[in-house]
């Protein structure tokens, strides 16, 4: 007999205490208010017409904050982005649905939370001239600059084992290394700074030699088969196919990803890599087209040999498509992946030709759930709800109070080890799926 159950309900600041709650109340005015900074500061580097703009996005912005901080419903997006209509309708929708407005601490913490980003660049948009501007530019320049030494030491590595698996590598081998950089790209995303609140989160010690330290903090690590698939991907083919990564963060996080997919290249896992970045700046630190232009250049200018060596191949990987780099609208819409199909149907075909598709960080996590309430042991397949464009593997550090697939028993375990393990980004997930529920 099929039983069918509701889905629970989404997280929401309305739950007073919840990470939600503290979200919306503390940690997103204190991002607004260190953007209205930031921009002011910028007053000296421009004329008198760019001298406008800021003004107009300071004001946006503290007007963004007041409403926020007042629970005032959420308004319509004015500017003439692609996407505006899509954020219009979508309000409107929510409006009919529920008889009112959405507000702040009232609706879905997913949606308003990506409202929120949404209107910062609104703010932008509506300028004269300082139209494409990124108010977390600096930020984001800033803790990539901070974690130079560990990135100087992931690279060194990457390049012995690029070396090592032009000589021989046994299966024992490669899988150790396969491993190794998944874990590499997973710790990385402790580095947002988005949970910081905008203040830095660089990593500053060698991220390597602290792997083995840190895998008693992978909850679930379904490691074995995100391999197998690849594997299984390979021998039906006869070689290896296209993997996707949808990224996350810029800085060093970027950084250990870009290192995971050279391993997947290199150890002839993968033949090419699709690369899914951010179509406008979003929840601080998430990498756009800009940023990945700057940080390919500062690879290539540094004076470290791995870092330029790499640099100016990934730069070569591009021009000659083994790497491709997409920016669709729809990773910066307030959606859950369970509705990409309806609002994103190329993306989810596109998505479809892939063999696996890594997830990076905690906001994708929450998207693909769906940011419900789950019961913790809840399968990670259900969690999804009908999302399968291909087998789907999710690399994240918990910083949201949402995760499914535990054991009994077993989140209460880790709760008397650290009080706020869901949150803190000191304990992550391998979540692999590989059928539709
Ligand atoms: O960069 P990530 O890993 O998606 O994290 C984004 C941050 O934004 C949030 O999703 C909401 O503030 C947090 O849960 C998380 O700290
Ligand atoms: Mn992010």
């Amino acid at each position: 007999m099929e039983i069918n159950i509701l889905p629970p309900l989404p997280l929401s600041a309305s739950y007073e205490g919840t990470f939600a709650y503290y979200t919306i109340r503390d940690r997103l005015p204190a991002i607004l208010s260190k953007i209205a900074d930031t921009v002011f500061r910028k007053k000296n580097e421009t004329g008198e017409e760019g001298r406008e703009d800021l003004k107009s996005i300071v004001g946006r912005i503290s007007k963004l904050r007041n409403e926020l901080q007042t629970d005032k419903p959420l308004i319509q997006i004015e500017d003439t982005r692609s996407d505006t209509d899509v954020w219009n309708q979508e309000l409107h929708r929510r409006e009919i649905r529920a008889e009112a407005p959405p507000s702040w601490f009232k609706s879905p913490w997913l949606y308003v939370e990506c409202y929120m980003y949404r209107r910062v660049e609104e703010a932008v948009k509506m300028s004269k001239i300082l139209t494409t501007m990124d108010v977390f530019e600096e930020l984001k320049q800033s803790s990539f600059l901070d974690s130079q030494a560990a990135t100087i030491n992931l690279m060194m590595f990457l390049l012995e084992t690029v070396k090592k698996l032009q000589k021989d590598a046994s299966h024992q081998d490669l899988y150790k290394l396969f491993q190794c950089f998944v874990q590499v790209s997973l710790w990385g995303n402790k580095c947002d700074l988005s949970i910081s609140g905008g203040s830095d989160n660089a990593q500053t010690s060698p991220l390597i030699e602290q792997l083995h330290l840190l895998e008693d903090n992978i909850i679930i690590d379904d490691i074995a088969q995100v391999w197998q698939c690849l594997q299984d991907a390979k021998s039906k083919s006869g070689q290896p196919g296209r993997v996707d990564i949808v990224l996350d963060n810029a800085g060093f996080e970027c950084i250990t990803d870009l290192c995971l997919a050279e391993f997947l290249l290199s150890a002839n896992i993968a033949s090419s890599i699709h690369f899914h970045l951010k179509a406008m700046p979003w929840f601080v630190s998430d990498l756009t087209q800009s940023d990945w232009d700057w940080t390919i250049q500062k690879l290539c200018s540094s004076n470290n040999l791995a870092m330029s060596k790499f640099g100016s191949k990934w730069k070569q990987l591009v021009k000659n498509g083994s790497w491709v780099l997409h920016a669709d609208d729809f990773w910066t819409m307030p959606f859950s992946y369970s509705e990409m199909s309806h609002f994103a149907p190329e993306l989810y075909k596109q998505l479809g030709t892939s063999s696996i598709v890594f997830l990076k960080g905690d906001l994708n996590y929450r998207k693909l759930v769906g940011d419900l309430n789950w019961d913790t042991t809840t399968p990670f397949e259900v969690s999804l709800q009908g999302f399968h464009p291909a087998p789907l593997c999710s690399l994240r550090t918990l910083k949201a109070d949402v995760v499914v697939g535990l054991k009994p028993g077993r989140a209460k375990e880790i709760a008397t080890k650290e009080k706020d393990w869901m949150v803190t980004g000191n304990w992550a997930v391998i979540s692999f799926c590989s059928k539709v529920c």
